[in-house]
């Protein structure tokens, strides 16, 4: 059955319970009212995706639309230290969409968000060509904590979280018919961001951080350029999956430095803090590496590797520029 009043939609929709419920005026008015506590800065964010560019019906279920939607903003929260708290959906809903495949978007949203015990609390609902969901997130973080781009200094560790390009693996599977590995494809399809990280890292002095949306070379090259420093990292050291070698083993680099949609944690600190980092990490169960050092420059970024050092232009996703 496809949607036939957007009011009825609405009223599907509406969770039956919240985790702030004291402290929000949720759906159901004009806007939503949010308090914030004392000590706290409030982190806002929006992300949107659209069908045909950031998945088609046959690489992404409605589920995982929805989950995916939510996790590409909770990695932003993450990306500045913070805690995710609510959500607003706007959703743009072709007429052939069927109802029953539209609340399973706001499944997975709920799924993810649950996890974080996040309250969805308001958004907009429209028709149109093709299915576009965008998710504006609120979150808080201490006072005066600015994990920013441009916090990278002369001499600082450059460290990224987990393993790079197993999403764009994931896509190709999922593109391309290809015998599937489960680990690439979930990577591709839920995203998991990393607000522990975050967390672990805001409570450190000075810290540049970036989430990989577009792409490792992307996202180090806006942290260089915002910091005004030159970023050198090793290439035998980033840190690529055995899933996803054992896919393309090819391939597997250039995903690893351009896929994008990993939502893993890129960032620089001082090389003194780099030791504690390791540490708290290894004890959370965080896989984190070290892979090169910043040096004074003016924006650039450097793959160092047994051929010698390479410098790398701007080749992450870039929507006006498609590869
Ligand atoms: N259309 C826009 N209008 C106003 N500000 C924008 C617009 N698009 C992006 N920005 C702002 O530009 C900055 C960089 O945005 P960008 O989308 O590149 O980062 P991101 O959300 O971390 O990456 P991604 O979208 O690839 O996940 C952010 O501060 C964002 O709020
Ligand atoms: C069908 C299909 N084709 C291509 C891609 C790859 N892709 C789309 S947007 C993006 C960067 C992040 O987007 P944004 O910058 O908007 O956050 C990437 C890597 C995909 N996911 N699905
Ligand atoms: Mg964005
Ligand atoms: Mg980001
Ligand atoms: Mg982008």
């Amino acid at each position: 059955m496809s949607i036939s009043d957007e009011f009825a939609f609405i009223k599907e929709i509406q969770p039956d319970r919240l985790f702030h419920e004291e402290k929000i005026v949720g759906i159901g008015d004009d806007a939503a009212i949010i308090g914030m506590e004392e000590g706290f800065e409030k982190i806002v964010c929006v992300d949107t995706m659209v069908e045909d560019v950031h998945f088609t019906r046959k690489t992404m279920s409605p589920f995982d639309i929805g989950y995916k939607s939510l996790a590409a903003n909770i990695s932003d929260v993450a990306a500045m230290g913070g805690i995710p708290l609510y959500y607003l959906v706007s959703i743009t809903i072709p007429k052939h969409w069927e109802q029953k495949d539209l609340k399973e978007i706001y499944k997975g949203m709920k799924a993810l968000g649950d996890k974080h015990k996040m309250d969805l609390i308001g958004g907009d609902t429209t028709s149109g060509k093709v299915l576009v969901v965008s998710v504006f997130v609120i979150g808080k973080v201490e006072q005066g904590k600015r994990l920013l781009r441009s916090n990278a200094q002369q001499g600082d560790v450059v460290f990224v979280s987990g393993t790079l390009g197993n999403a764009a693996g994931g896509l190709d599977i999922l593109l391309h018919n290809n015998e599937p590995s489960l680990f690439l494809v979930e990577h591709h399809q839920r995203p998991t961001p990393q607000v522990e990280l975050g967390r672990i890292l805001s409570k450190f002095e000075r810290v540049a951080l970036n989430d990989v949306s577009d792409g490792l070379s992307s996202e180090l090259l806006e942290i260089a350029e915002s910091s005004k420093v030159d970023i050198f990292v090793k290439k035998e050291i980033i840190p690529v999956s055995k899933e996803l070698t054992r896919y393309n083993d090819e391939k597997a680099f250039h995903w690893g430095m351009t896929g994008g949609e990993d939502f893993e944690l890129v960032g620089t600190i001082s090389a003194d803090g780099w030791p504690e980092l390791a540490e708290e990490c290894r004890k959370a169960g965080i896989q984190i590496t070290r892979i090169g050092n910043v040096r004074h420059g003016s924006g650039q970024l450097y793959l160092e590797s047994e051929t010698g050092v390479q410098q790398i232009q701007k080749e992450g996703y870039n929507h006006f520029n498609r590869r």
